[in-house]
């Protein structure tokens, strides 16, 4: 009788693993047997020595520890330096390979973001940095700097470079869920670019991509070198080739799920009614913004006649940027979100902003202090939002019946992942 392996033979290894995509995309791949392993550095050693393990990949602190475990190693992770992908050969040793290089150059390519005789800026000197370093010089950039905080060159000598750079890769954690949205350079004086990238993918959109978004310059987020790293390392543990359309395929599903819904537009125009619409169709969660006010203040209409408009918007701000950070829900924001262009990073990070629209004559002004006044009110506000709602919106929604809106929503969002 054969024995039952104790371990899957296959996983991620590191220290402490929050969440991991990695288990969901190799299942996704055709390998369910995919684990988290949480090992400390004292268990290591006896740990990558069980026979039944097959195949690791290796996430912080260990991608260089386990270097001097692999018996050989491939030329790009000897030229880098460490490891995130370790494989069992025949003879029991392990094979150690860097796939987060194979990841990288694989969303360079999707985003069309070419290197060859290009000036780059890498923000950041770490680990991923090194990988990314060596995937550079293979592509043939022209030159590449790398902008640190502890050594010279600095982030604050990112002006200097503004005129020639043609592509920015931000490799530092800043950014990163939870503290969001932020941003370690701005690319205002960039004149050159022809590609930002980051490896965060958490937010979906970093401040950064989003700035690049507004410049139009191509952007990519690091979902797909996520994606393209696991392929890579999946290909090497299945002894299988995978097509480019199966890693699409991942990393639409995984967009899909998580991309937040989000509903702006006049007071009264319905983003309460048709969130909850939207919330009941795709069993997400509905985040009604003016509830959560009211649960920390008051009701919005209440706090603006007490306090005035401008303090209602600070705190509002302050609360958009709480709720945004989450991901997979339906997000009716309150009708003046689009006063403040801070507000657009804190929506656009994780979502597709819808614009709803109704005739003037036909929105409910009950309990909103800014629709009193009659039409004419209504049309003055409108005059002046109606630029604002056009600028923060990917979408445009006319509609009648708050199952109509809902109805065009769920058509397009499929659409807009599908096709
Ligand atoms: N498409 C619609 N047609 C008719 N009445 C609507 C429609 N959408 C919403 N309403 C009604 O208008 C009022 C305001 O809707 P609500 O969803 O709270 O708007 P918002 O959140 O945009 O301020 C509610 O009484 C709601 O029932
Ligand atoms: O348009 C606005 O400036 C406001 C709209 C309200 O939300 P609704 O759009 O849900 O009415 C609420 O946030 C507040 O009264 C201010
Ligand atoms: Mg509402």
């Amino acid at each position: 009788m054969s024995q039952t392996p104790v371990l899957s033979p296959y996983g991620l290894l590191g220290k402490t693993l929050g969440h991991s995509y990695s288990p969901a995309i190799h299942k996704a791949l055709g390998n369910p047997a995919y684990a988290l392993f949480e090992r400390a550095p004292h268990e290591l050693a006896q740990f990558l020595a069980q026979p039944d393990l097959k195949g690791l990949n290796v996430t912080i602190p260990y991608k260089q520890t386990v270097m001097s475990a692999c018996q050989s190693l491939s030329d790009a992770a000897k030229r880098i330096g460490c490891v995130n992908t370790m494989v069992r050969q025949a003879d029991n040793s392990w094979y150690g390979h860097n796939t987060d290089y194979d990841g990288f150059i694989f969303m360079l390519q999707r985003a069309n973001i070419t290197i060859t005789g290009k000036k780059v800026l890498v923000l950041g000197d770490g680990a991923t940095s090194h990988t990314v370093h060596i995937a550079l010089e293979d592509l043939g950039a022209r030159e590449i700097i790398h902008l640190s905080r502890k050594t010279a060159p600095f982030y604050e000598e990112a002006p200097q470079h503004a005129h020639d750079t043609e592509v920015i890769i931000n490799t530092t954690p800043v950014g990163m869920y939870p503290n969001c949205p932020n941003q370690l350079i701005s690319l205002a004086d960039f004149t050159n670019l022809t590609g930002v990238v980051d490896v965060i993918y958490n937010p979906y959109r970093t401040a950064l991509l989003i700035e690049a978004e507004q410049k139009g310059i191509p952007y990519s987020d690091g979902l797909p070198m996520l994606v393209g790293q696991a392929v890579a390392a999946a290909t090497l543990f299945q002894k299988k080739t995978f097509t480019k359309e199966e890693a699409e395929r991942i990393i639409t599903q995984l967009r899909q799920e998580q991309e937040n819904i989000i509903l702006i537009g006049m007071p009264g125009v319905g983003k309460t009614t048709v969130g909850e619409a939207l919330a009941n169709r795709f069993k997400r969660p509905l985040i009604d913004c003016d509830d959560e006010f009211e649960k920390r203040y008051c009701h919005p209409g209440e706090y603006i006649a007490t306090h005035g408009e401008a303090d209602f918007r600070e705190k509002e701000t302050v609360l958009l940027q709480e709720l945004c950070k989450t991901t997979g829900a339906i997000i009716a924001t309150g009708g003046g979100v689009v006063t403040r262009p801070e507000n657009y990073a804190s929506l656009r990070q994780n979502g597709r902003i819808y614009w709803l629209q109704r005739p003037l004559t036909a929105l409910a002004t009950d309990n909103r202090p800014l629709s009193q006044g009659g039409l004419q009110r209504l049309e003055t506000l409108y005059t002046i939002r109606q630029p604002l709602y056009t600028a923060f919106s990917q979408v445009c929604v006319n509609f009648t019946t708050p199952d109509e809106g809902a109805n065009y929503i769920e058509e397009e969002y499929h659409a807009h992942f599908n096709s």
